[in-house]
């Protein structure tokens, strides 16, 4: 279990983390998300120890985390970096040389991840040969070559075309499968929304929600109504909280703080009764009003 407890970080006068603190369970998948300057890539590069907290603690396995277990760690970080003159392959093997793999199998997990990563018949081109996108396949691929203990990636999706989206979707799925707590940032919260167990929302250096996804919409849900009855007379609503469209022959309520038994009543008595349920937010709208 990765813990991150209570983190402060500043930097002069700007304070990036403000206590920051979550929990990513052995084959979670966290999906990390907040808006620009939030302090998710602040926070990770503390996990990874490239940076020091001016207070709070990492810990691994109940214990603060070392420079031993942080080689066993995968990451992708923010701001990358591949040397540019070096075939990928050679790249991801080096890397898995760097992590302690024999020179033998070092060479089979890269091949077998350029492979995954759609990036096989490219294994021998120089780096700076590459597109961008292919260039952070080769990045991911450096990251995972280990088999890493824990997996910390800064924004591994962005610029990645739908196919590799569903290729690293895949790699990180398999690598959670495998009991390893997998936590990565993004702004594509639909993305987040489908493959993560759990989701952290920071804002201004505070985790201002964190929890598995579903939970995060059921506790965030029961708070709007909404209700369709089919030929329900204008006004049948009139009186009641909320806000009626009309759609075709239906009349479309959303409701917000009412009393669901005399909203339910009402709809009943106006028409024919469609459905009637609690609305569950998507993630967007959870972090909408979170960061707000
Ligand atoms: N080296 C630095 N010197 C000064 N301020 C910094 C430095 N690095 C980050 N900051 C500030 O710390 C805050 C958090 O930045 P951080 O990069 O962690 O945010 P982020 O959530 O990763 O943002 P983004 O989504 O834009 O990548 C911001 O206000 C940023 O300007």
């Amino acid at each position: 279990m990765l813990e991150i407890d209570d983190l402060r970080k500043r930097y002069g006068d700007t304070v990036a983390l403000d206590g920051v603190g979550f929990t990513v369970r052995p084959g979670e998948l966290f999906g990390f998300v907040g808006a620009n300057g939030a302090g998710k890539t602040t926070t990770m590069r503390i996990i990874m120890g490239v940076l020091r907290a001016d207070s709070g603690e990492v810990r691994l396995s109940g214990r603060p985390v070392t420079y031993e277990d942080r080689r066993a760690f995968g990451y992708m970080p923010e701001e990358r970096g591949l040397y540019q003159k070096m075939r990928a392959a050679e790249q991801v093997e080096y890397f898995g040389r760097l992590h302690g793999l024999t020179p033998a199998a070092a060479r089979t997990a890269a091949s077998g991840l350029l492979e995954r990563l759609g990036l096989a018949d490219r294994r021998d081109e120089a780096v700076q040969a590459l597109s961008l996108g292919n260039q952070q396949r080769v990045q991911l691929a450096v990251a995972l070559v280990h088999d890493p203990a824990v997996l910390v990636l800064d924004e591994p999706f962005s610029g990645l075309d739908p196919l590799a989206v569903d290729a690293l979707a895949e790699a990180l799925k398999d690598r959670a499968a495998a009991g390893v707590p997998v936590i990565f940032s993004s702004h594509q919260l639909d993305l987040v929304e489908r493959l993560c167990d759990s989701v952290g929302i920071i804002s201004a250096g505070r985790v201002v929600a964190s929890g598995p996804v579903e939970e995060l919409r059921e506790r965030e849900g029961r708070r709007l109504l909404k209700v369709v009855v089919r030929g329900a007379p204008p006004g049948w609503a009139d009186g009641l909280p909320g806000r009626v469209t009309q759609d075709g022959e239906r009349q479309v309520l959303l409701s917000e703080g009412g009393d669901d038994q005399e909203i339910l009543h009402a709809a009943v008595r106006a028409g024919r009764v469609e459905h009637f349920g609690w609305q569950r937010p998507t993630l967007t709208e959870i972090f909408r009003e979170a960061v707000a």
